[in-house]
């Protein structure tokens, strides 16, 4: 766990950074930072690994606090990944990730071959090792940075905007890459973005901080949507706010039927009984079907898309379970939030 108490950060040029912040950052969790630029995001990140100091005010790392460690030896215990991967340009990507192994004084055969273990496990080609930083495209070398900020198996990763630089899909991906690795490795991530939706997406806890380094609120995306602590919190959240909250909720629960025959529209499947599309006497519509896990907002959506408001339903395997209607989709979308609204 990490833990803030009464922290304050001002500049010689007297510009506070970091107001009083107390804060808890749970082992294991995903906390993610967000408020407007200079609100002092980045200022908190980095003392958490001492780039910067306070200047008054308490940080623990699992009950230890920072400022009695020595510095360079706490940094090497911390993974650390910023926007465009900050990756040593002259070195191949292997070298890159073997980087804190090295220093912490690893024999260079497991520190190569821990990096190779990385490689796969980030999700790049066993190849990719022998290149150098400007050989990937953009989205790779996040990939290589995350690999580096993971190569001691430090418990925590610290990521300021590691995402910032890539376009949406790219992004989307390395998301869900970063989702996928959590779930193994339950590291005590910090992650600092601009971005309301990749915050509502990553974070089990996200703290909203305001110009002067001032801590709003911090909750968990479902509490911060369904009950934003003042207008500040909500503008901030945008207007659409109730549908990020459909987000966070699956299909599961929404009851299934059988498909419609005999209707102006039929589904068409095909022979391992995949939906193909909804089709008329004269007309085909692609069908976009979805699993238990995908979001109600994905159902809603495709509910609207739908030529009949159904929306088409499958296993693991891609095979038609069932149907369900836009009203039950609709209905169980208000039903999310009033429980958000009463739980919060
Ligand atoms: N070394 C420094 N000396 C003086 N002022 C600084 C220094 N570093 C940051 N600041 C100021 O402290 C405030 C907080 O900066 P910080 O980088 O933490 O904000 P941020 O929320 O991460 O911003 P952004 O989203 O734009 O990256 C800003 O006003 C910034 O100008």
């Amino acid at each position: 766990m990490i833990q803030f108490d009464a922290v304050h950060k001002r500049f010689p040029n007297g510009t506070t950074a970091v107001h009083d912040l107390s804060l808890e950052m749970p082992e294991g969790g995903v906390t993610v930072l967000v408020g407007s630029s200079g609100c002092g995001k980045t200022t908190t990140l980095r003392m958490i690994n001492r780039m910067v100091e306070p200047t008054s005010g308490t940080i623990q790392v699992g009950g230890k606090d920072v400022t009695r460690q020595d510095a360079a030896e706490l940094r090497r215990s911390i993974g650390y990944v910023i926007q465009q991967a900050g990756l040593f340009p002259h070195r191949t990507v292997l070298d890159n990730i073997a980087t804190v192994p090295l220093l912490l004084g690893w024999s260079r055969g497991r520190a190569r071959a821990r990096a190779a273990e990385l490689l796969e496990t980030v999700g790049l080609a066993a190849d990719a090792g022998k290149r150098y930083p400007h050989q990937l495209s953009g989205g790779q070398q996040q990939r290589v940075g995350v690999a580096r900020a993971l190569a001691a198996d430090p418990p925590v990763l610290l990521m300021d905007e590691p995402f910032g630089a890539v376009d949406p899909v790219v992004r989307t991906q390395l998301q869900d890459e970063l989702l996928r690795l959590q779930k193994e490795l339950s590291k005590t991530i910090v992650f600092v973005t601009h971005d309301v939706d990749e915050a509502v997406r990553l974070g089990d806890q996200i703290a909203i901080f305001r110009t002067g380094g001032h801590l709003v609120q911090c909750a968990s995306p479902a509490e911060l949507l369904a009950r934003p602590a003042d207008d500040f919190v909500a503008d901030f959240l945008g207007a659409e706010r109730g549908l990020k909250l459909l987000s966070l909720r699956t299909l599961a629960d929404v009851p299934q039927g059988p498909a419609p025959e005999g209707g102006t529209w039929s589904l068409v499947l095909d022979a391992a009984d995949k939906p193909l599309h909804w089709a008329s006497k004269d007309t085909e519509i692609p069908v976009r079907p979805l699993r238990d896990g995908d979001s109600l907002l994905a159902a809603l959506n495709e509910s609207i898309a739908s030529p009949n408001g159904l929306i088409a339903r499958i296993d693991a395997d891609g095979r038609l379970t069932g149907v369900s209607s836009r009203d039950e989709i609709h209905r169980h979308a208000g039903q999310a939030h009033t429980e958000a609204r009463v739980s919060a």
